[in-house]
């Protein structure tokens, strides 16, 4: 489980969050939504300990995350960010294989149970003919498959994913996601099609320039009268076999 509670982060002067409070639970999927600048990513960041705090707690199965030494927290925690470019030329086997370095000591090579569980995130992904080619050469969707093999691969009890649909197709986005939904971890990520949210995740949070607007399932969240405020467009809400799925109208 990972809670944060009046969560604060500052960039300078700026509140990129301001008093979040967040508790995703394990076993479900915990989505981030919000506009852009809203501080999805901050927030992502924050529990990956890479900014720092200005105020609040965050805290994952309870431990302090600030406290956890870099390998507790990497056990812990598996994330994807946005856009990772590697500077070295490593094919989808060796980046995918890399996920496993957390439970390596030092130069120690890698076991049969790092390739097995190596080769069970790119079958889980759909990426197991990829294994020699290089990284750099993917589109954009494989890259982003090759990225979630290699976080399931590490298997850490919490993943964080920033926008994992990103590039993917609309089949793939449903893939990924239906993935993500099965997987047995506690699971927080940011999104930004209000329908897929809907859709694959338990709980949604809904930020605002740093503040939360909104928590809680789905159907409670994605109301016309608290989506439109936030995102300044007017939505239609229909309800197909018990999920919201948002219209949005065009502007002008
Ligand atoms: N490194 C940084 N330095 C200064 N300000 C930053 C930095 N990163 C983010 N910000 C600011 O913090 C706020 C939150 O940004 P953040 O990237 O967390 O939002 P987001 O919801 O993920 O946005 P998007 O949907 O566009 O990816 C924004 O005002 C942004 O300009």
């Amino acid at each position: 489980m990972i809670e944060t509670s009046g969560l604060a982060v500052t960039y300078g002067r700026t509140a990129a969050l301001d008093g979040v409070d967040l508790t995703a639970a394990d076993g479900r999927v915990t989505g981030l939504v919000g506009p852009n600048g809203s501080g999805k990513s901050t927030m992502l960041r924050a529990l990956l300990g890479a900014v720092r705090r200005a105020g609040g707690t965050a805290t994952v199965d309870g431990d302090d995350l600030a406290s956890l030494k870099p390998r507790e927290r990497a056990e812990r925690l598996a994330a994807v960010a946005q856009e990772e470019h590697s500077e070295f030329p490593l094919t989808v086997w060796e980046s995918v294989l890399l996920g496993r370095s957390v439970h390596r000591g030092g130069w120690s090579s890698y076991t049969d149970e790092d390739r097995d569980a190596a080769h069970e995130a790119m079958r889980q992904t759909g990426i197991d003919g990829l294994a020699d080619r290089p990284l750099g050469g993917l589109s954009g969707g494989e890259r982003q498959r090759a990225l979630i093999a290699r976080a399931l691969a590490q298997a850490a009890t919490h993943l964080l994913l920033d926008e994992p649909t990103n590039h993917l197709d609309v089949r793939y986005q449903h893939e990924i996601l239906s993935l993500v939904k099965r997987l047995p971890l506690c699971t927080v990520t940011v999104l930004h099609d209000l329908n897929l949210a809907a859709r694959y995740c338990d709980t949604l949070v809904l930020l605002d320039e740093g503040r939360v607007a909104a928590a809680g399932p789905p159907a409670e969240v994605l109301r016309p009268e608290t989506i439109e405020p936030v995102y300044r467009i007017a939505v239609s809400r229909i309800d197909i076999e018990g999920v919201p799925q948002l219209l949005f109208r065009p502007l002008g």
